[in-house]
């Protein structure tokens, strides 16, 4: 059946039955695609029954969804005439794996990070009621999105406004990890306890009994039915923010579906469904594991394992381990995550610190403040953060962790080119966005060994602090001996050169010695300088170098303006130093999905693109001249 779903239109037609069999069909297909490109599968087989109801009930693209995140996206793709494309999902110029208007009229939002959708959506709905125009608008929220501050700030405001929105509330009790919180534990319960649901059908029949008579003694009975409402109708929470609350239903049975979406279409003013579902439904591994197949990489369809590479240890087993070793020592160590424990590697951290873990939800700024009253209050947080979620914490790193000089350690995962998930996912900008923030020292290791040392010197540093660190494998270089603080504000020479000085950051530090190889095979002399500070930059060093060379490249896998480049321009300008200077980073645009090596490779952030930059900037005419030299 799914090849003649073009269009949401095809759905019309089709009765139950024939939704069911559409269903399978979209999970098979979901699986088949994931397992080879990777990709959030989990999220999507909970919400295939839900999303073929949206669009049977609803009228996209004129009626406008939002789907949170978006990596539940991938049901609405397959219904929306994305089928031919399904398998280049998450791969360079292929599908992408959250909605984008780029690549269809369908997608009203484009979405990546989380708890934005409640805000789009009335946004969207405030243009409609300008423009008098008659359009449903629905947010498609899951119960982990809906802890993030940006949720509360919108049903607050939505409420209020009391315009037409639909918010579909995706209640799989699950973030990535399990939920946290008190909204997670009120969703819980009324899901859970029957009385909930008993109470709710006894009072609606009360209600429909209760007799129409004078004003006043309506008046009355409103007040009388608004307190037994308050007192046992589930959702009443939603009710008093605004929204008149239906559910909770079953969000795998297309009639409970059906007929709820009809009410929220009918009724005036905001509305939120509480949809229940599960995680993983219809393939077993997922139902059993949806943490792990929240996002998987490819895996085996019958076994359900993912293909496992050999390889070095990734930066963050190295981070989760090496801060495992310090907090042995140092009981003032606490670890905060952001609704990541895995991905940041802070789970091990909480199985053996239970007590000195804190996942907060998605709940960057929160977990960021949350941090510099626990430095406040003499401990060390160590917040293990996204470089691309920080970004939502900057004013929480400025005003209440820096100017109060707070020793918070900021340990950045993800930074740099992420790959498959995209430009909403890049961690391209954290250098630019903590740079200009006085007072907060600024790391990046050349390799995971030099991890450990950092994140050591982060903790034993008493003031702000944080370290960058990419997604993926180490370079496999050799663990050294015990944990060192390495003195701030110092750079290390790792190759002498007299025709040119590379200064490089994090992870460009080994391609750049590759790429001096490679220089010095054209007869280049090149010096590598690992800078290690971004700040405060290790001037005397790179100095002293430039003095020998005049000419300068810096490398650094984040965006030009404002980045490490930019720094060591500054501190030319500073001393008035007039060297030949050249910026490998990313240029001033989005980068789009595709593997990190290729993505790396486009933006000349390898050793071959190295060696070229300097070769084209430097020595245009070098291969002429050897090649002469040869003849
Ligand atoms: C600001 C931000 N922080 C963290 C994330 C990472 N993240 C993506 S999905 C997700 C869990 C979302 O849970 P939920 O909304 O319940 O959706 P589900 O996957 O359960 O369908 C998290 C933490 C993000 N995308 N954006
Ligand atoms: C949708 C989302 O924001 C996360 O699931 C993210 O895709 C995780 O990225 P990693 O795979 O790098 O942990
Ligand atoms: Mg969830």
């Amino acid at each position: 059946m799914l090849p003649n779903i073009k269009n949401p239109d095809d759905l019309r037609q089709l009765d139950n039955k024939s939704l069911i069999k559409l269903a399978a069909e979209i999970r098979d297909e979901m699986i088949s695609t994931v397992s080879r490109t990777g990709g959030h599968l989990a999220p999507n087989l909970g919400v295939v029954e839900l999303t073929i109801a949206l669009h049977k009930m609803f009228n996209s693209p004129r009626d406008r969804f939002v789907f949170d995140v978006g990596h539940q996206s991938y049901v609405h793709k397959l219904l929306t005439g994305r089928q031919e494309a399904f398998e280049t999902l998450r791969q360079y110029r292929g599908l992408s794996g959250f909605p984008k208007f780029q690549e269809s009229p369908h997608d009203a939002f484009n979405t990546g990070h989380s708890s934005t959708s409640i805000s789009a959506a009335t946004g969207i709905a405030l243009a409609r009621d300008q423009q008098k125009k008659d359009y449903h608008v629905v947010a498609v929220i899951g119960d982990g999105a809906l802890t993030g501050g940006m949720a509360y700030e919108s049903l607050n405001h939505a409420g209020h406004l009391g315009t037409n929105l639909i918010v579909i509330l995706n209640d799989n009790e699950m973030s990535i990890a399990s939920n946290v919180g008190a909204m997670s534990g009120y969703l819980s319960r009324m899901r859970s306890d029957p009385m909930y649901y008993k109470g709710k059908e006894d009072i609606e029949n009360l209600l429909k009994r209760l007799p129409s008579v004078g004003s006043r003694v309506l008046k009355v009975m409103e007040r009388v039915k608004d307190s037994l409402k308050y007192l046992v109708v589930p959702g009443m929470l939603f009710e008093e923010l605004g929204f008149t609350y239906l559910g909770p239903v079953d969000g795998h049975n297309f009639t409970s579906l059906k007929s709820v979406l009809s009410s929220a279409k009918s009724i005036k003013g905001p509305v939120l469904v509480h949809v229940l579902t599960t995680k993983g439904k219809g393939y077993q591994p997922a139902e059993e594991n949806p943490d792990q197949f929240h996002g998987i990489g490819p895996f085996n369809i019958e076994s359900g394992k993912t293909v496992k590479t050999k390889g070095a240890p990734s930066y963050t087993q190295v981070f989760s381990d090496a801060l495992r070793d310090i907090a042995r020592e140092n009981d003032k160590v606490i670890a905060v995550t952001a609704a990541m424990p895995g991905g940041t590697g802070i789970d091990a951290f909480g199985q053996e610190f239970p007590d000195r873990t804190y996942d907060v939800g998605i709940a960057e700024q929160h977990a960021v403040t949350m941090s510099a009253g626990l430095a406040a209050g003499g401990y060390k947080p160590v917040v293990a953060i996204y470089s691309t979620f920080l970004q939502r914490a900057y004013d929480q790193v400025l005003h209440d962790v820096a100017l109060q000089k707070l020793p918070v350690v900021f340990a950045l995962d993800r930074a740099g080119i992420v790959g498959d998930d995209g430009e909403t996912h890049q961690g391209l900008f954290d250098f630019a966005y903590l740079r200009n923030i006085p007072g907060l020292t600024i790391m990046a290791p050349k390799d995971e060994n030099e991890l450990r040392h950092m994140l050591y010197t982060a903790v034993e540093h008493n003031e702000p602090i944080s370290l960058r660190y990419p997604r993926g494998s180490g370079i496999g270089v050799t663990m050294e001996g015990d944990l060192q603080q390495l003195p701030i504000g110092r750079g290390e020479v790792l190759r002498d050169g007299t025709d040119i000085t590379i200064v490089a950051i994090g992870n460009m530090v080994h391609p750049s010695l590759e790429a001096a190889e490679k220089l010095a095979l054209k007869g280049v002399s090149a010096a590598v300088i690992n800078a290690r500070f971004v700040k405060p930059l290790d001037e005397d060093l790179i100095l002293k170098q430039i003095d020998k060379t005049g000419k300068v490249v810096t490398v650094e896998e984040h965006v030009l303006a404002g980045g490490f480049g930019s720094a060591v321009l500054e501190m030319l300008a500073k001393h008035s130093i007039n060297a030949d200077v050249s910026n490998i980073a990313v240029p001033d645009e989005f980068v789009q999905q595709g593997s990190q090596s290729m993505m790396r490779a486009k933006y000349g952030l390898d050793a071959p693109g190295i060696s070229r930059t300097v070769v084209e900037r430097f020595f245009p005419g070098i291969n002429l001249r050897q090649v002469r030299q040869r003849g």
